[in-house]
């Protein structure tokens, strides 16, 4: 049996101006599912979740909510889409219980605050003011805001930037625990780690596109299986010649040459594939060595991220990989 997605995106499409910030993503997030947009920063990842949740008009293609369009349903679509973007501010003085009345208003049948404190661990914190909160606590309460209208999907953007892992750790039980409650999630992030242990399924968007879906498994297996082969012709042989030999092979993502080696990351057949493409074009190999990418080629060529891009190199903070 199948069933309609709670968001379907068809070739999304955003510049600002002469930034293109979303060239064309698609996915569907099923419900009851934590579905992850993991990318860099500055990948297009919120650019995209807002456009799902209405915020930002697409400049091409199309997207379902609920089976609605969020342009032109804004308002059915705000009482069942919970929306938490990145660090979210309130008044200083504003205290926790208030805040969350004050959401509750804004929807004709919202959750009871006292059990969304309770869900979140913010009952002994009901009575402190904001500015009073820790960053993991100010995180929960945008949590428990997102959530206050009983919405059937939640999107949560960078939701544990800025924690230290044990507040990570909390918050991640918390999504866990809304999931179970029925909630439908999409989690931005650009931590591996968190990706792995919270999505059943995610989104890795480079670059403004969608670079690879799949379960977290799939994804790793993708990355790992990621090969770097360095091949060094017999004799000389021009770098546009060996660049040329290896057009439309497949499972060759990246070639280049470095110190006269040709270096190729890819996966699947590629060495064999490799090979036989310098044969055809009578490219003699002196030496042939097989490494196996580390997690950070796999993702910086599974997001088609070169090593010379202006974009942050890959960190890691506490025990996550980030993306
Ligand atoms: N309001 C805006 N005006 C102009 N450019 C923008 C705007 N918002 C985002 N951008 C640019 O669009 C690109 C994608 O940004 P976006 O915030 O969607 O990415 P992201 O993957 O969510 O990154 P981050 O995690 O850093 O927020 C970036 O180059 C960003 O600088």
């Amino acid at each position: 049996m199948t069933t309609t997605p709670v968001v379907r995106a068809e070739h999304l499409r955003k510049a600002y101006g002469s930034t293109v910030a979303v060239a064309d993503v698609s996915l569907s997030v099923e419900r009851g599912e934590i579905y992850g947009v993991l990318g860099r920063n500055g990948a297009g990842k919120t650019t995209t979740v807002e456009m799902i949740a209405g915020l930002r008009r697409p400049d091409g293609g199309t997207v379902s909510v609920l089976g609605l369009d969020p342009t032109t349903h804004a308002a059915a679509l705000h009482q069942k889409v919970g929306l938490q973007l990145q660090e979210s501010a309130m008044p200083d003085r504003l205290r926790v219980r208030e805040a969350l009345d004050l959401y509750a208003s804004f929807y004709a049948d919202p959750a009871d605050p006292a059990d969304l404190l309770d869900l979140l661990g913010l009952t002994a914190k009901r009575d402190a003011a904001f500015k009073d909160l820790s960053g993991g606590q100010k995180q929960r309460l945008s949590v428990a805001l997102a959530l206050v209208g009983r919405p059937e999907l939640a999107i949560l953007d960078e939701l544990t930037t800025g924690l230290d892992p044990h507040a990570r750790r909390e918050t991640w039980a918390v999504v866990e625990a809304i999931r179970d409650a029925g909630v439908t999630i999409m989690l931005v992030t650009h931590l591996m780690e968190e990706a792995e242990r919270l999505c059943d399924r995610i989104a890795l968007i480079a670059s403004g596109r969608v670079a690879a879906v799949g379960t977290p498994a799939q994804i790793v297996a993708l990355a790992h299986g990621e090969q770097v082969l360095r091949v060094r012709p017999a004799a000389p042989v021009a770098d546009d010649v060996l660049l040329a030999a290896l057009t439309g092979v497949p499972g060759v993502r990246d070639a280049r040459v470095e110190d006269r080696a040709l270096v190729v990351h890819g996966g699947g057949a590629v060495v064999q594939d490799v090979l036989v493409a310098l044969a055809r074009h009578d490219v003699r190999t002196s030496d042939v060595r097989l490494e196996r990418a580390s997690l950070e080629d796999a993702f910086v060529s599974l997001t088609g991220v070169g090593p010379d891009d202006p974009a942050p190199a890959l960190q890691t903070a506490g025990s996550a990989t980030e993306v």
